[in-house]
């Protein structure tokens, strides 16, 4: 895997399904400024209290649902419709995660906080294929990370160490 630093701001992100997982990474990728589509039959309470943020398609993934998108999320639940979702982005060239079956995306989320500081954010994703071992390797850093030895004063306000997951 080769780490990458998106710039999600105004670009279409197409999440399909509606559940929890679907909900963590919405949640991110609007924070991220993404103009986020979601497309499943129905909503987790989580996606519900995001429906002013985002554009819900209220059916189930269909052909030409991808039309646009920079980056596609899948997480039905269903490895046939992941796999379905995978293939046409794949088709059309646009990177995806199948947050049910790792190997299966052309891209994965790694595990990530933003620490708050003076002279901006700084983020610290870890990723090793293994999500836990990634959450306590991210956990451990940010935990630890010596912000005047780079001359970096913390910013402490509310949630200043940001988990985003
Ligand atoms: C490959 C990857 C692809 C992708 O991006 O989706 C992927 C795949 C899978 N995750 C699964 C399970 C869980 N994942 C989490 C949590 C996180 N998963 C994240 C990333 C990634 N997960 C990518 C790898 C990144 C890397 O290189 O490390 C994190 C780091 C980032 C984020 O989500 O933002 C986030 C940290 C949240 C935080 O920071 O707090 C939890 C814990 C929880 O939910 O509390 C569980 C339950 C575990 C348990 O129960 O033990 C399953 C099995 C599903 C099943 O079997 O049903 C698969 C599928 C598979 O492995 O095939
Ligand atoms: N990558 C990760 O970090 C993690 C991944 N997972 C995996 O993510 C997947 C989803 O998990 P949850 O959100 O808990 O599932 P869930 O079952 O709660 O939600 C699935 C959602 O997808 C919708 N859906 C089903 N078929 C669809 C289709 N054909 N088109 C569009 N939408 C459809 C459902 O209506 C529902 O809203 C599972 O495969 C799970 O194993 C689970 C934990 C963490």
């Amino acid at each position: 895997m080769f780490p990458l630093a998106l710039d999600l701001a105004g670009r279409r992100v197409v999440a399909v399904g509606g559940g929890p997982v679907s909900a963590r990474r919405v949640r991110d990728f609007l924070a991220a400024g993404a103009d986020v589509h979601v497309v499943s039959p129905e909503l987790c309470p989580e996606l519900e209290a995001m429906l002013g943020d985002l554009t819900w398609h209220p059916h189930r993934y269909r052909d030409g649902d991808l039309t646009g998108a920079w980056l596609v999320h899948t997480a039905t639940g269903d490895p046939l419709a992941d796999a379905r979702v995978a293939a046409a982005a794949a088709e059309s060239r646009i990177w995806c995660v199948n947050a049910g079956r790792a190997h299966r995306g052309t891209a994965a989320v790694p595990a990530r906080a933003t620490v708050e500081t003076h002279a901006g954010r700084v983020t610290v994703a870890v990723t090793s294929g293994d999500p836990r071992r990634s959450m306590a390797v991210r956990d451990w850093l940010v935990g630890r990370l010596p912000l005047a030895r780079f001359g970096l004063l913390p910013r402490p306000r509310r949630g200043s160490l940001r988990k985003s997951a």
